[in-house]
């Protein structure tokens, strides 16, 4: 009797031993999985581009977790900073003053990233239309321009990668991946969204089409192997046709009968400034001569008319022939549409002034209509704190930007709900400057980078169920096991 007592307590003893043993074997093993598998303090890294645009410079600072440099959809804009004054081109008169300009947004940049990351972090600077014209205009003013600002970035802390004039090609082609990998649809392979950029100078339009887009137009294709897909795109840049440019080739055709005042249907009624030729045609954009009068200037007079705006603006475009099996305008190719869309940079400033963000394309013109028409007086009272030229042109930018969008590129009532007019993308602006960036530090792979089987709780769940499992079978094996050598025992 005092035999068998002895035995089950010996019993006992041992299943209480194994049992800490085990729970503490578990509790050591789901920890180490933890510990293991936990993300390395977020720390981040930092790279710097530069927009320098027609008609301002920005500069945008973007961070990424440290050790995830590969990885999709984890690089995100942290600050932007609008340089003060016009775009760098500006400076052609002064050209040495151009980097000035830099240094105030360059200072912020360099309290914003954390000093131990200054040399690390790249900086680049892409310019854009305005530079590309001047470039056209004057080749060794714009080198000159470049050069001021290439001093003051090189003197900066950051890695300095260069300053260039990107082309329209790889504007629009930066700015499609931008919108995609914002949105997160390189990694997941999924459809892509077509990215449609205005600028002041030029106008981008960038969409995946098939592959006879290089049969047809080879200067249009632009091919992009990233995570694993292979993607075929479309890209034009129109230069001359950021609104800016749009607005005084307009102006050009009104004025050359040389009258001494134009009734522009584009502008309120109401409104009435005097204009100089020179600011019309000094444009390397308007080919036609300066009218033949002696003045030099005339008075531009709101007639408040969006339909008859529509029919001004469209002169500005030419449809007259086509070489290939279809054009947008101007006889640039262009293949079938293929939506949705993301509509950008000014076309998101100005339909979003206009409350035109939402809605169908008829009830988009109905509304044009009515803004177009208000008096001048009106609409400055009710705008008190928007700057007066912004103002007087939202009516003109507003009717060329549907004329663009239908007349150009052919957007009907039924594909312009396929349109959707953004600012920013998950705390991003939209724009080719994170695609410029992510393709020159090769942060987007050609192939798809091996992704854990398991996200990290699963792993850590799994894990921990398995042990339980384990400790459980361990037990049933003492549980059979003990009673029958206590038996054996008692049997000697
Ligand atoms: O808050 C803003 C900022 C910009 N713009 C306009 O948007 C265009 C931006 O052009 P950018 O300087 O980027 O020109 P790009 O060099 O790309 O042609 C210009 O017409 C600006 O006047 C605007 O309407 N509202």
């Amino acid at each position: 009797m005092s035999c068998q007592t002895k035995g089950k307590n010996a019993w006992y003893k041992a299943v209480i031993i194994i049992t800490v043993l085990g729970i503490t074997a578990i509790v050591a093993l789901v920890t180490t999985a933890v510990l293991q598998n936990k993300p390395l303090l977020q720390k981040y890294k930092y790279g710097i581009v530069l927009d320098a645009g027609s008609s301002h410079t920005a500069v945008y600072i973007y961070e990424w977790p440290a050790e995830k440099d590969n990885d999709t959809g984890r690089v995100q804009q942290t600050h932007s900073c609008k340089v003060q004054g016009a775009g760098i081109s500006s400076y052609s008169v002064f050209p040495g003053q151009a980097g000035a300009s830099l240094k105030s947004c360059m200072k912020e940049a360099e309290s914003l990233i954390p000093l131990s990351r200054h040399l690390e972090t790249p900086l680049y600077l892409g310019a854009t239309a305005g530079m590309r014209l001047l470039r056209m205009e004057n080749q060794s003013l714009s080198d000159q321009v470049l050069w001021s600002v290439e001093e003051v970035l090189q003197s900066s802390p950051f890695s300095y990668q260069g300053a260039r004039i990107i082309t329209g090609q790889e504007e629009g082609a930066f700015g499609w991946v931008t919108v995609n990998y914002l949105s997160d649809r390189l990694k997941q392979g999924s459809g892509t969204t077509g990215a449609l950029d205005l600028g002041g100078a030029s106008t981008q339009i960038s969409f995946v089409a098939n592959q006879d887009v290089a049969e047809e137009s080879a200067e249009n294709a632009v091919t992009f192997r990233l995570y694993g897909n292979d993607y075929f795109l479309y890209t034009h840049s129109f230069l001359c046709y950021g609104k800016d440019q749009a607005l005084k080739l307009a102006l050009a055709q009104q004025t050359q009968s040389g009258d001494s005042s134009v009734l522009d249907p584009c502008f309120h009624p109401g409104y009435s400034v005097d204009r100089s030729y020179f600011s019309v045609y000094s444009s390397p954009c308007v080919m036609a001569g300066k009218p033949l009068v002696s003045r030099d200037s005339f008075t531009h007079v709101g007639a408040g008319n969006a339909s008859l705006c529509q029919e001004v603006v469209r002169r500005i475009f030419n449809f007259s022939s086509c070489s290939f099996s279809r054009c947008s305008f101007n006889r640039v190719y262009q293949p079938p549409l293929q939506g949705p869309f993301g509509a950008f940079s000014a076309f998101y400033f100005v339909m979003n002034f206009l409350n035109l963000t939402s809605g169908s394309l008829e009830s988009s013109r109905e509304k044009l209509e009515r803004y177009c028409s208000r008096p001048w007086t009106q609409i400055k009272q009710q705008h008190p704190d928007v700057k007066e030229k912004y103002l007087a042109e939202y009516c003109f930018s507003g009717s060329y930007i549907l004329s663009l969008l239908t007349d150009g590129y052919n957007f009907t009532s039924d594909t312009w709900t396929d349109i959707t007019f953004i600012k920013k993308i998950s705390g991003s602006d939209a724009g080719w400057t994170l695609g410029y960036m992510l393709n020159l530090t090769n942060m987007i792979p050609a192939e798809a980078p091996d992704t854990p089987p398991l996200p990290h709780a699963g792993y850590v769940t799994l894990l921990f169920f398995i042990s339980l499992l384990l400790f459980f079978l361990l037990f049933l094996c003492f549980r059979f096991l003990w009673p029958h050598r206590n038996s054996q025992t008692q049997m000697i």
